[in-house]
């Protein structure tokens, strides 16, 4: 494997410097173990290291105490180092995953610190060296990382006004860039969160960044030459290929992730074979309110349902992860939604998606076994997972084949069989090898000559003592005689203290113990180190014929990564098609002209709940109809009508089907929300300013392609405010020509005559002073308000329920009264406010004023005038 250069480590490290060696006086001082743990702790002064002492990995000075709090394992001391007793904790390496995890859950680096030199060979201590260091955002091995979830490392690169992005996922082998204006930063952030960030020093740090996950490193790994090089050795000429050229900053932020990523797992990351741009002007963009609002993949309750629990019907774990970057990152209409859709049409035909699902089941999760194979850090159990997931693409190519559907071909020929990889890997693998290669045992009798004869020599022990123990008892004529092994002794005859004649002459004394004395001679000294040394060639054998078998399927990775994406992709589809089935969606029909119409429309995820007494309904966009204003009762159904529709327009561009009779859909850039609200109080922003930035938002970005869900917007804020907020609003988008869906409570908005927009209405009934939703979208205003009828079903007590209807009426008097004064009812309502410049004069005496005073007010009161536009 391609050996990395040293990159220079991160300015805080280098900063920092000295760690514990510092705290701990002059090296010099110290024993030479402690000597060699501080020099690796000066490699890596801002990670715990977990230094290897035989069965344990042991912790020191401030890491021990660190860990031992974290971890919750006992902090003790080790002996004394430079007159200091040495603070120490420690965890078996056998369970040592379970304690990595939890630091690195926590964000905290790890390095491992092995053993490298052979401790019977070494004077001192035995060589140690850092392995690997491992950080929140370059986790790859798998007992480390949750199989749906994805750590990313994301560098930034600014420069001006424009950011350069990169993405690594380490464990599954992609690299994404994007460049972009610096203020789209913090949105791009929040829909895609970093488990780990890097970015050159004095970078101002972008908002919405934990500080805990941003490192700063030197600005020298960010600059053009040195980013060039790491560019070119990675992908030669192959980056022309990649399309991003016209992205500098995008390229220069991959370079320095992909040269800090080395750093850390002391590789070159072989697994990464392209650059993925990620084109803005591709995508249907959500921003992160939307996602959330939306529930696509995490639910406002926690744990509630989501779309992507909804749609998690996938076989692997590849396949998994690949739904849920769809669903994070839709595309518009084009070439690559349109294949998707053929597929899952393809896939819905004769028997359906089910064949091909089974065939999927139990492929395992390949795509980060290669990662770890191109990183040689597979294991045993690894390489007999991909054995087994070889093993069943025959199957799979099968099945592809007898669907006869040519929009598959392209599926039969990216899963190729690697035939000779997997006779291999069947050859050579015992069935169910261990999980490490510590004990050896994972390579077949019968792969290797020299390893079978070693093992036999091993196993041919038993026979051997049992025949020397017969031998020397009629020798010696001492029948208690028993010779026996232990790991730490070895080799012993025992003879039991009840015995008390002569000892043989040639029995010398290994150990006393209570009830026997054990000896050794030269005929078992020999067996011993036979046997000792044919266990141990034996692991060292077996340990080859591993690392042979990984440098075999090392070249065969980039064809292997490729097959295993076609697999995730057909898992993926297969698992949309299966869903358009199951929950009777149809294959929505995209148009180029500007219209939106659903007919029967469903709330995928309220319908799962409710089943067959969810009521379809039907939403009617075009030229002449774009927008429309719903009102209704409370609980009548207009949040999920709202967001029913941008699920459907999302669901189809992923390439789903979508939950609906028929859909067509024109061109879509973006979907907007504005839906709730909560209070970001730890942004310190009330319920109403998170409101007011979000609709602030939509108003800056949306276009006439956009579609814009405005639930209740201004309805935290004094009534008069807030109805002339939404009132402006929706003015300001029907001129814009979004799509807009526009629920409210304010009855006034539904006198409002835009071009474009349409009144609708939620309908429900009163039965005995009961309010019965009825769920069902209608054409024009709501008749009547049912906020008494609703607060009563809620549980509020009769006779508040009584003392409202009592107010009802007179504020209901009252309003009618003024009305007949001043009609038209909207009118009314700006009228209410005087104009600040009339307030102001209003609480002016003028006898009171200064010449001077005067004046100012003159001009305090024309200014006031101008910032109305007058
Ligand atoms: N089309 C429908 N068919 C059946 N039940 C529905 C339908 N739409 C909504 N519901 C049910 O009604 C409940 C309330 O719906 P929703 O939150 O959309 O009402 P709303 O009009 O937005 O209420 P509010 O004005 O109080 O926000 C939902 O949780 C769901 O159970």
């Amino acid at each position: 494997m391609e050996q990395c250069s040293t990159p220079a480590p991160p300015l805080a490290e280098r900063k920092r410097g000295g760690g514990p060696v510092n705290e701990s006086g002059a090296i010099r001082q110290h024993t030479p173990m402690m000597r060699q743990y501080f020099e690796l702790k000066e490699q890596c002064p801002d990670a715990l290291l977990f230094y290897r002492m035989g069965d344990f990995y042991e912790l020191f000075f401030d890491d021990a105490e660190k860990a031992a709090q974290l971890l919750g394992i006992t902090l003790t001391s080790r002996g004394q180092s430079a007159g200091r007793a040495i603070p120490m904790a420690g965890v078996p390496v056998q369970s040592v995953d379970g304690y990595l995890a939890k630091l690195v859950r926590l964000g905290e680096r790890v390095a491992i610190g092995e053993q490298i030199g052979d401790p019977a060979t070494a004077k001192g201590p035995v060589e140690r060296a850092i392995v690997r260091i491992i950080t929140p955002g370059t986790i790859i091995d798998g007992a480390l990382l949750d199989g749906g979830q994805e750590p990313l490392l994301l560098a930034l690169c600014p420069e001006g006004t424009r950011c350069g992005m990169a993405w690594l996922d380490a464990a599954g082998g992609h690299l994404r860039v994007r460049e972009v204006a610096d203020t789209a930063v913090a949105d791009i952030l929040a829909r895609r969160p970093a488990a780990e960030i890097i970015a050159p020093e004095d970078t101002p740090v972008p908002a919405g960044i934990d500080p805990k996950k941003l490192q700063f490193l030197e600005k020298t790994g960010f600059q053009t030459r040195r980013c060039d090089a790491v560019l070119e050795r990675y992908f030669g000429e192959r980056l022309v290929g990649f399309g991003c050229n016209d992205w500098p900053l995008a390229l220069r932020a991959a370079a320095a992730l992909l040269n800090y990523a080395e750093t850390r797992l002391r590789s070159s990351l072989s697994q990464i074979q392209r650059i993925h741009p990620e084109r803005a002007e591709e995508e249907l963009h959500l921003d992160a309110t939307a996602l959330r609002a939306l529930e696509v993949v995490e639910s406002l309750q926690g744990n509630g349902p989501t779309l992507l629990t909804l749609l998690q019907k996938t076989q692997t774990t590849m396949g998994a992860r690949l739904l849920r970057r769809w669903l994070l990152r839709p595309l518009r209409q084009g070439p690559v939604v349109a294949a998707r859709q053929e597929v899952v049409a393809a896939l819905t035909q004769g028997s359906g998606p089910v064949a091909i699902q089974k065939a999927l089941h139990g492929i395992a999760d390949a795509e980060r076994i290669l990662t770890r194979i191109a990183l040689n850090n597979a294991s045993p159990r690894d390489l007999a997972q991909l054995r087994s997931t070889l093993q069943a693409l025959p199957g799979l190519r099968l099945v592809i084949q007898e669907t006869g559907n040519p929009a598959l071909d392209v599926f039969e020929q990216r899963i190729t069989l690697f035939v000779t990889l997997r006779t291999l890997l069947e050859k050579a693998l015992v069935d169910t090898p261990p999980m490490t290669q510590r004990d050896g045992g994972y390579i077949r009798a019968g792969h290797d000559g020299e390893l079978d004869r070693l093992q036999q020599l091993s196993q041919n022990l038993q026979e051997v003592l049992r025949d020397l123990e017969q031998q020397e008892r009629q020798r010696t004529g001492i029948a208690q005689l028993k010779i026996q092994f232990n790991r730490v002794h070895g080799f012993y005859i025992e003879i039991a203290r009840s015995y008390q004649g002569p000892i043989p002459d040639d029995y010398r004394r290994r150990q006393t113990t209570k009830n026997a004395e054990r000896y050794i001679n030269d005929a078992l000294k020999a067996i011993e180190d036979q046997a000792l040394s044919a266990e141990s060639l034996a692991l060292s054998r077996e340990r080859l014929l591993f690392t042979q078998l990984l440098q075999t399927i090392s070249p065969e990775v980039p064809a292997l990564q490729d097959a295993m994406a076609a697999v995730a992709e057909l898992d993926a589809l297969s698992t949309l098609a299966e869903r358009a089935v199951t929950l009777h969606w149809c294959a929505p029909h995209f148009v180029t002209e500007p219209v939106l119409h659903i007919h029967d429309g469903r709330h995928p995820v309220v319908e799962a709940q409710i089943g067959s007494n969810f009521v379809p309904n039907d939403l009617d966009f075009d030229e002449e109809r774009r927008m429309l204003l719903i009102t209704g009762p409370n609980m009548g159904g207009k949040s999920t009508y709202m967001r029913q529709t941008a699920l459907i327009v999302l669901l189809a561009h992923i390439g789903s089907w979508v939950p609906a009779r028929e859909a067509v859909i024109g061109p879509v850039d973006q979907i907007f929300t504005r839906i709730g609200a909560a209070d970001d109080l730890a942004g310190g922003r009330s319920t109403f300013m998170v409101e007011m930035s979000e609709t602030a938002r939509i108003l800056h970005l949306a276009t006439a392609q956009s579609l814009v869900i405005l639930d209740e917007i201004g309805r935290g804020t004094a009534t008069h405010d807030g109805l002339s907020i939404a009132w402006a609003t929706a003015e300001a988008l029907a001129e814009r020509g979004a799509r807009t869906l526009f629920a409210t409570h304010y009855f006034e908005l539904t006198e409002l005559d835009l071009p474009g927009l349409r009144n609708a209405h939620l309908d429900a009934l009163t039965q005995d002073d009961q309010v019965v939703f009825l769920h069902r979208v209608e054409s024009g205003p709501a008749a009547q308000s049912y906020g008494l009828a609703v607060a009563r079903l809620a549980g509020v007590p009769d006779p508040v329920v009584q003392r409202a209807r009592q107010r009802l009426r007179q504020l209901e008097e009252s309003s009618r009264s003024s009305l007949s004064h001043t009609a038209p009812a909207q009118l009314s309502l700006f009228q209410a406010a005087p104009h600040p410049a009339v307030y102001r004069l209003s609480q002016v005496e003028p006898d009171q004023l200064s010449p001077r005073q005067a004046l100012d007010l003159v001009y305090a009161l024309k200014e006031l005038a101008r910032q109305d536009g007058l």
